[in-house]
């Protein structure tokens, strides 16, 4: 057995590390992106941007557990974000078709209105208010403007005047149904002259504030109005700005001078998809498909950046960044650039290892020096012709047992989509080698727009060796105004019925079928032979939030783990990859489809000491010099490992350790009860269900780490428990074992005793984690867990006396 786990170990350990052979650091060049795309020149006097069109997605599900207030901060810091203002187009996806989230974000825009201006006048940073306003350092360093002071004071009110309308929302909307179902009933009552009984569901009708019904989910649930039955809703809540930029004029805001200030808002859209009964959703990956088809007919911006509704921007910049590498030579088989997620609101120690340091800094660093980083499902800037299930223009393909044998090919004989120039010209012209309606389903305008996607896209020609290069200049022509039939259009592909018989989800657009759609999504991509690219700018481009308390923070890794299994069980299992996946990356994916079965080991591994210290057999039989050489060689050099890791990757040893405790917390779990779950898939067909990661709003101020200390009482929890009460109990049956035997092994004990320990240490923050609050636990615990143990072991001993004493008695009373 053990030998089997060491295997194991050794394997699953050579999976993580190999793809680390080559991490790579990058820098992006910022005013090379400028130079070479806004400068004025005699064919764009203005100083037209000729930077592609981008379209930002939030994806929010359900207000009450991602509030409005998050998800506004998040759009304001969309819409204040550096790329020119009529190259940006947000879209919300709400996927609990909300009236409250509308709301929300109606209030949101008419607050963008000044804070946008105001975060352009004064170069803020973080754009995203909550964010900024309760930054604790000296808000005025490096402001010269003498407005700053007088502007900041005056903005902040309006901040707080916001926020207080925001949280007045949800109690407005009700008062506001409830007057207007009493008089809609009194109404009819008066025309018919009969009460109207009240199961009637329009006397329940939600009602927006123009006095007519929301067609979204109602408060109380109605047929066409709930949650999982509604019409589509899409409304442009801010229209495409004007081409060129529009300046403040002096005395036009009464307390805000926006002289010289640029005020245009990016457009902005609010899109709920329809929904209705017998149709599968596909939770994100099915919103994220609808917003691609929205966008494509509203702006059809050739990237694509996704955020969940917590994640927000906090470099401005940080989308430039991003842009300069697909801009770059080569970038045209770029598929996506990922950034990493940060997280705010994390307790000081980290305790859950919530920060993913080892994964961010390392792995996914790492894997930008092979084929590119995983898609982790936020914070991903895509180039929309890849998302679409195209080939990359040129691909590696790499043959060999190791994949030694590099052929470049190029793909656009097979398969793939490219235009020239004149195609993108010619308006109307037919694609004659798509198969459109069967795979992008029937929308006319929506296959028109794939090739303006993937020409714009292209990098600047302005060099011999850049391949597939678009001219410089081509994207200067502003884009026209919505009319009615463009936004009739959107709405249609937003239809639930919309992907009957197509390839979305399928092959195109995010996939379905997996808990963690990102990974797969990725995957196919890289498995077309696409690249991608980590971009880490120096200042943290995007943040977020994470569960912080120990119940959530579990269920989140085992909905990972759960993608994982089902990833290992399906035809996205990289052992099936194309030869356009390197043979280290295709490792890299092995690895994220193969990590959780190592629990398995590790119980084992967890538990053993114990048995081992009940039992009085160590695990190894002798323990001889060999093996302690043994031992202490494999432990320097993993040691040594570590460390040339965490010099390489910037982390610290602090966080590495939290890692590696929260890798045996999360494994013994989580990653468990995933394959259990995975494998009754598989072999049952039962099928998984997971809940939203509730997104915590810190309203607390007194603690802002109180979610920490919430304790929901999970299944999860009993394997690592009894892991714990094990290794406890064996520990105690040891020491008395040794004490009362004639001869005390003491170095028995030490070896076993420690081993025990060490799974111990590990379990510590597992341990904190269900005490609750610092002080609040009450100490009979304490005691009964002491008094528990020492029964235990005093049964034992009783039940199995320790070798060479004939009676219980034995070492007592000689
Ligand atoms: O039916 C749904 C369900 C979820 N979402 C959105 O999807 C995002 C992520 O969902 P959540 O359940 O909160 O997952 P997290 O654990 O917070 O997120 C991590 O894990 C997910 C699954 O791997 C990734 O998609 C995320 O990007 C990643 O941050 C949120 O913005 C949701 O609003 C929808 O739009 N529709
Ligand atoms: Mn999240």
């Amino acid at each position: 057995m053990s030998i089997v786990c060491e295997i194991w170990f050794a394997f699953s350990w050579l999976l993580d590390q190999l793809p680390k052979l080559n991490p790579v650091n990058r820098e992006a060049d910022l005013s090379a992106l400028r130079e070479k795309f806004e400068t004025s020149s005699p064919e764009n006097p203005y100083g037209r941007s000729d930077l592609p069109g981008l379209d930002v997605f939030i994806s929010t599900a359900d207000p009450e557990k991602e509030p409005p207030l998050v998800t506004a901060n998040t759009l304001l810091s969309i819409l204040a974000a550096e790329y020119p203002v009529e190259k940006l187009s947000v879209y919300i996806s709400d996927d609990g078709a909300a009236l409250l989230t509308f709301e929300a974000m109606a209030e949101a825009v008419a607050f963008a209105e000044v804070w946008v201006p105001f975060c352009r006048k004064h170069s803020i940073e973080p754009r995203n208010p909550e964010a900024y306003f309760s930054i604790r350092k000296d808000a005025t360093k490096n402001k010269k403007n003498p407005d700053f002071v007088k502007d900041r004071r005056w903005i902040k009110r309006e901040y707080d005047e916001f926020k207080v309308r925001i949280n007045g929302l949800p109690d407005l909307i009700r008062r506001r149904s409830n007057t207007l179902n009493k008089k809609a009933s009194h109404e009819r009552e008066d025309s018919v002259g009969v009460s109207i009984d009240n199961s009637n569901p329009l006397t329940k009708a939600t009602w927006m504030a123009d006095c007519t019904h929301w067609p979204g989910t109602w408060l109380t649930p109605a047929p066409d109005h709930s949650k999982s039955d509604h019409a589509s809703i899409l409304q442009v809540m801010i229209k495409t700005p004007h081409p060129d930029p529009v300046y403040g004029v002096p005395d036009e805001h009464p307390y805000i001078n926006f002289t010289d200030v640029d005020i245009r808002l990016p457009m902005f859209v609010y899109v709920s998809r329809e929904k209705r009964k017998g149709y599968d959703h596909n939770k994100k990956a099915g919103a994220m498909n609808a917003l691609v088809r929205a966008s494509a007919i509203l702006s059809n911006g050739p990237f694509i950046l996704n955020f969940d509704c917590d994640h927000y921007i906090y470099n401005s910049f940080a989308i430039r960044e991003g842009m300069c590498y697909m801009m770059d030579r080569g970038g045209d088989r770029i598929c996506y650039i990922q950034f990493p997620q940060r997280f705010e609101g994390i307790d000081p120690s980290d305790r859950y290892a919530n920060h993913n340091t080892v994964f961010f800094d390392g792995n996914m660093r790492a894997l930008d020096g092979l084929q590119g980083p995983m898609y982790v499902g936020t914070g991903c800037l895509f180039r929309r012709f890849a998302l679409y299930g195209f080939n990359p223009p040129r691909a590696n393909e790499y043959t060999g047992l190791y994949g030694q044998h590099k052929r470049t090919i190029s793909t656009s004989s097979t398969g793939s989509l490219r235009f020239t120039m004149e195609d993108v010209e010619q308006p109307l012209a037919e694609t004659p080698d798509i198969d459109a309606p069967k795979k992008f389903g029937n929308s006319r305008m929506f296959v028109e727009s794939i090739r303006v996607a993937e020409f714009q896209g292209r990098p600047l020609a302005d060099h011999p060796s850049v391949k597939n290069g678009r001219p410089p200049g081509a994207l200067l022509r502003p884009r026209s105004p919505l009319d009615a039939p463009t936004v009739a259009e959107a709405v249609t592909v937003i239809s639930c019925w919309y992907e009957d018989n197509t390839e979305w989800g399928d092959r195109v657009g995010w996939i379905y079928g997996s808990v963690t759609e990102d990974v797969v999504t990725g995957y196919r991509m890289h498995n077309r032979g696409w690249h991608s690219v980590y971009c880490v700018p120096k200042r943290d481009a995007f943040r977020g939030t994470a569960p912080i308390n120990l119940t959530d923070r579990l269920h989140q890794v085992l909905r990972w783990a759960t993608g994982s299994v089902e990833i290992f069980f399906s035809r996205n299992n990289a052992f099936l990859a194309s030869s356009r996946l390197k043979f280290l990356q295709r490792i890299a994916y092995l690895n994220v489809g193969i990590y959780p079965f190592t629990s398995i080991f590790l119980v084992v591994y967890c538990t053993l000491p114990a048995l081992s210290l009940f039992s009085g057999h160590f695990i190894v039989q002798t323990l001889d010099v060999m093996f302690l050489v043994y031992l202490l060689l494999i432990t320097v050099t993993l040691m040594l490992l570590s460390l040339l890791e965490v010099k390489w990757s910037g982390i610290s040893l602090e966080e590495l350790w939290r890692n590696e405790q929260f890798w045996v917390i999360g494994g013994t779990s989580s990653h468990l009860v995933a394959v259990l779950q995975g494998l009754l898939k598989v072999i049952a067909g039962i099928e998984i269900s997971f809940t939203l990661t509730s997104k915590s709003a810190a309203e607390d101020e007194e603690d802002i780490y109180a979610d920490l200390y919430v304790i929901k009482y999970t299944s999860l929890f009993i394997p690592p428990l009894i892991i714990i009460t094990l290794n406890i109990t064996s520990i105690f049956v040891g020491c008395s074992r040794t004490i009362y035997s004639e001869i005390p092994q003491w170095s028995k004990l030490l070896g076993g005793g420690f081993f025990s320990f060490w799974v111990l240490v590990h379990m510590y923050p597992f341990a904190k984690g269900l005490m609750g609050r610092r002080g609040r636990t009450p100490t009979i615990i304490y005691v009964w867990c002491g008094l528990l143990a020492i029964t235990i072991s005093l049964l034992w001993i009783t039940i199995s006396p320790p070798e060479g004493s004939t009676d219980g008695n034995a070492s007592i009373t000689v």
